[in-house]
C-alpha cells in the first residue's frame, strides 16, 4: 500500500522518537510472548516436580520483565504521542502550503467542499491511523510474529495445523477488502458532494431566495443525504462483515487444538506445561491476529484519506515560479504581450495572437463585447495564467521568469468580485506587511470614496466585516477593495470592470480618481462602459480573442468599426447621479432595427413611455414561460440569460450589457 510508504517516509523523519517508539515496542512483544512461555517452565519444572526455588528464579524474572514492560510502555506511549502529533502537523501544514501555491484553475476543478472534507474528514481519519491504528497494527504483526517463532518451539506439528487453519482468519477480510475499499469511497464522495451543497447554500441564500430555487435544493440536499445513509449503511455492513469473521474463525480453531493437543499429549508428543503454554500463547497469538483484522477497514479507510490527500499533494500549480527568479526592481518601465494565445482549456482559446505594448505611465482600457477575452487578457497580465504560445513580459522580462513577490509589489489587481477577509475594515485595507500609516490608510479610503461612509459606521474603521464582505453594499465592498489597492501604492493598476458595481456618481469620482493618478501609476482599466474611458491614452477593442481595433477615442470613432457601434449603442440616455431615474432620446430609439423609417412624433411618444426600472443584484427580471409584456433597453449594468438544462444546472448563455435591449416582442 502507497500509503504505508507514505507514512515511513513521515515516521523515519523523526529518527530519534521512531527508534525510542521501535525498541519500547519491541520490549512490551517480547514480555507478552514470554510470559505465556513461563506457564511450561511453572508446570514442568516447578509444580509438577515441586522445585521452590526454581519457582522463584521464574517468578524474579516475570517480576523484572514486568517492570521494564511498563517503563517500557510509557516511553513508547510518549514518543509516540511525540512522533504522532509531528506527522500529523507536517501532513497539515504541508497540505495547507501546498494548496496555497495552486493557481486558479486548481481552485476552478476542486470545490471548497472537496478541500474541506479533505481537511476534516480525512485528516481526521489519517490523525486516527497515525496515532491509533498503525502503531497498534505494527505491535500486533510483531507479537503474531514473535508467537508464531515461540509456538513453533513448543510443538511445530500443532503450530503447523493451526497455521493452515488460520488462514480462514484472512481469507474473508481479503475477500471482501475491494468492496469494503469501493463503499469506503462512495461514502467520501457523498461526504463531499454534500459539503458542496451547504457551501452553494451558504454562499448564494441571497440568489436562492431571490430565484425561489429552495425547492431544488432541498431536493438536492434530500437526495445527498438519502446517499449518505444508503452509502454509510452499506459501509457498516461490510466493515462489521470484516471484523465478524475472524472471530468466528478464532473459535474454530480453539476447538480444533484442544482436539489436536489432546492427541499430542495422550501420545507423549508433548507436556501438560507445554500444552497450556502453547494454549495461552496461542490465544495470544489469535487475539493479535483478530486485532490486526479488526484495524484493517481502519486501514482501509485511511488509505484512501492518504490517497486522497496524496492527490492533493501531488498536483502541480500551473503557474510555478523559476527556479532562480528576476527580482524585479520597484519601478515599472513597460508591460505587454507578444503574440499571445491562451485558453483556460485544451478545446478553444480565449485568446488569439494577441500583442499590445503599454509604457510605464500610460492609462490604457481593455473593452469590448462581453466575451472577448478582455478579463482573459488582464488576467494574464496580473499572472494567474500563464500564455500557451507567445510572452506576457514585464520591464521587458518573460513573466514566467520574474520572482512571485517582487511583481506582486509592483501590480496589483481589482475585480468586480471583491473578495473582503472576515475581519474588520481596518485589517482589510492595511493587512500585513503594508508600511502604511493609519494616516495613509485614510488618505486612499478618502480617494475610493469609502471615508465618509466608513466613518458614519458606530465603529468606523474597526466595524467588523461578515461573510466575506457579503453584510457590505456592492458598492461599499468595491471601493474599500480599490481603497487597499491604492494603499499599496502599485505601480501597476490593474481594473478589472471595478466601477460597474457603482453608481453613477461614485463612477464618476472613481473615474476622477483615475485621472488623478494616471502618470504617477501605469492603470489598465477592463470595462464594458466606454464613457469612463474616453480619456485613455490607448483603447483596445477586442472582439473574439484578438485586438479588432486600438487607438484613442477619437481616433477610434474615425475608424467607424467595432467601437464606434459599441459606442453609439450606449448613448443616447440620461440618467441621474444616483442612478435611479433614466429617460432615452428618440434619435437613439431611432437607431433600434424595429423603429426603423418612425416618424420621430411617434417615437417621442413611445420615448415617453419608458420608466425606470432599477433591479437589485441577481434578481431575475424574466423567467422563461412568464408573459413577456416590457420591452427593455438596458442603461446601465450587466444581465445575464441563464438556461437550466436537466442534469448539468444553469449555464450561462448569452450576457447582455449597457445599450443592450430586450423582449421585443412584447412590443
Ligand atoms: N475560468 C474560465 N474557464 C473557462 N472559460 C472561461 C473562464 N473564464 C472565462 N472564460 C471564457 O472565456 C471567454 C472570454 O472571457 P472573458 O471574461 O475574458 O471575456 P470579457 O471580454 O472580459 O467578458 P465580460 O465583459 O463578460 O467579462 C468567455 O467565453 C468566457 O466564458
Amino acid at each position: 500500500m502507497n500509503f504505508v510508504k507514505m507514512m515511513l517516509r513521515h515516521f523515519t523523519q523523526y529518527k530519534l522518537l521512531f527508534s525510542l517508539f521501535i525498541i519500547s515496542i519491541l520490549i512490551e512483544v517480547a514480555y507478552s510472548v514470554a510470559a505465556p512461555l513461563s506457564l511450561k517452565y511453572l508446570v514442568d519444572e516447578a509444580f509438577t516436580p515441586k522445585n521452590f526455588q526454581v519457582f522463584m528464579i521464574i517468578l524474579g524474572v516475570l517480576l523484572v520483565g514486568g517492570l521494564l514492560n511498563i517503563c517500557a510502555g510509557a516511553v513508547g506511549d510518549y514518543s509516540l504521542g511525540k512522533l504522532s502529533g509531528g506527522v500529523i502537523r507536517k501532513l497539515r501544514l504541508d497540505l495547507f502550503l501546498h494548496l496555497q501555491k495552486q493557481s486558479l484553475p486548481f481552485y476552478q476543478r476542486y470545490k471548497v467542499g472537496d478541500l474541506v472534507t479533505r481537511f476534516s474528514s480525512d485528516m481526521a481519519s489519517m490523525e486516527r491511523v497515525v496515532r491509533v491504528s498503525s502503531p497498534y497494527f505494527l505491535k500486533e504483526s510483531l507479537s503474531v510474529l514473535l508467537g508464531l517463532i515461540m509456538l513453533l518451539t513448543i510443538q511445530w506439528k500443532l503450530t503447523l495445523a493451526m497455521l493452515v487453519c488460520s488462514t480462514l482468519m484472512f481469507v474473508g477480510p481479503r475477500l471482501l477488502q475491494t468492496r469494503a475499499e469501493r463503499a469506503n469511497m462512495n461514502f467520501k464522495e457523498a461526504q463531499e458532494r454534500f459539503s458542496n451543497t451547504i457551501d452553494e447554500m451558504v454562499k448564494g441564500h441571497r440568489t436562492i431566495k431571490g430565484l425561489h430555487q429552495q425547492k431544488r435544493f432541498q431536493e438536492r440536499a434530500r437526495q445527498q443525504i438519502q446517499d449518505l445513509f444508503s452509502f454509510g449503511f452499506k459501509l457498516h455492513m461490510t466493515n462489521s462483515f470484516m471484523e465478524r469473521l475472524p472471530l468466528t474463525a478464532l473459535l474454530i480453531l480453539n476447538g480444533m487444538m484442544i482436539g489436536f493437543g489432546g492427541y499430542l499429549i495422550f501420545h507423549d508428543q508433548m507436556t501438560v506445561g507445554g500444552f497450556m503454554a502453547f494454549f495461552t500463547l496461542f490465544m495470544s497469538v489469535g487475539q493479535a491476529g483478530s486485532n490486526l483484522s479488526f484495524l484493517i477497514p481502519n486501514l482501509i479507510e485511511s488509505g484512501i484519506s492518504f490517497q486522497r490527500v496524496g492527490e492533493i499533494l501531488e498536483q502541480q500549480p500551473s503557474v510555478s515560479e523559476a527556479s532562480t527568479p528576476v527580482e524585479l526592481p520597484p519601478a515599472l518601465t513597460s508591460i505587454g504581450m507578444n503574440q499571445v494565445t491562451f485558453g483556460y482549456t485544451e478545446e478553444s482559446d480565449q485568446l488569439r495572437d494577441v500583442s499590445l505594448h503599454i509604457s510605464a505611465g500610460s492609462y490604457v482600457a481593455f473593452v469590448g463585447p462581453s466575451g472577448s477575452g478582455k478579463s482573459t487578457a488582464l488576467q494574464l497580465l496580473s499572472r494567474f495564467y500563464d500564455p500557451g504560445l507567445g510572452t506576457v513580459e514585464i520591464n521587458d522580462y518573460d513573466l514566467r521568469t520574474v520572482s512571485e513577490s517582487s511583481f506582486r509589489k509592483l501590480a496589483v489587481l481589482v475585480t468586480q468580485e471583491t473578495f473582503l477577509f472576515n475581519t474588520t475594515v481596518r485589517d482589510n485595507l492595511l493587512l500585513d506587511g503594508t508600511e502604511a500609516t493609519e494616516a495613509d490608510m485614510v488618505e486612499a479610503a478618502k480617494q475610493a470614496n469609502i471615508h465618509e461612509t466608513i466613518m458614519s459606521w458606530p465603529a468606523g474603521y474597526d466595524t467588523w466585516v461578515h461573510h466575506e464582505g457579503g453584510s457590505l453594499s456592492g458598492g461599499e465592498r468595491q471601493r474599500i477593495a480599490i481603497a487597499r489597492a491604492l494603499l499599496r501604492n502599485p505601480k501597476l493598476l490593474l481594473l478589472d470592470e471595478v466601477t460597474s458595481a457603482l453608481d453613477p456618481a461614485t463612477e464618476a469620482e472613481i473615474n476622477e480618481l483615475i485621472q488623478r493618478i494616471r502618470g504617477e501609476q501605469t492603470i489598465i482599466s477592463v470595462t464594458h462602459r466606454l464613457a469612463s474611458v474616453v480619456q485613455a491614452d490607448r483603447i483596445h477593442v477586442f472582439k473574439e480573442g484578438r485586438i479588432a481595433e486600438s487607438g484613442t477615442h477619437a481616433e477610434l470613432l474615425q475608424q467607424n468599426g467595432l467601437y464606434t457601434s459599441l459606442w453609439e449603442k450606449q448613448h443616447g440616455f440620461h440618467l441621474s447621479q444616483d442612478g435611479l431615474h433614466a429617460t432615452v432620446d428618440v434619435e437613439r430609439l431611432a437607431k433600434l432595427p424595429f423603429f426603423k423609417g418612425i416618424e420621430l412624433s411617434v417615437l417621442q411618444g413611445i420615448a415617453a413611455l419608458f420608466t425606470t426600472e432599477v433591479c437589485k443584484e441577481n434578481e431575475a427580471v424574466v423567467r422563461e414561460g412568464e408573459e413577456g409584456n416590457t420591452f427593455y433597453i438596458i442603461v446601465r449594468g450587466k444581465f445575464e440569460i441563464v438556461k437550466h438544462i436537466p442534469d448539468q444546472g444553469e449555464r450561462r448563455v448569452a450576457v447582455l450589457q449597457d445599450g443592450d435591449h430586450f423582449g421585443e416582442i412584447a412590443l
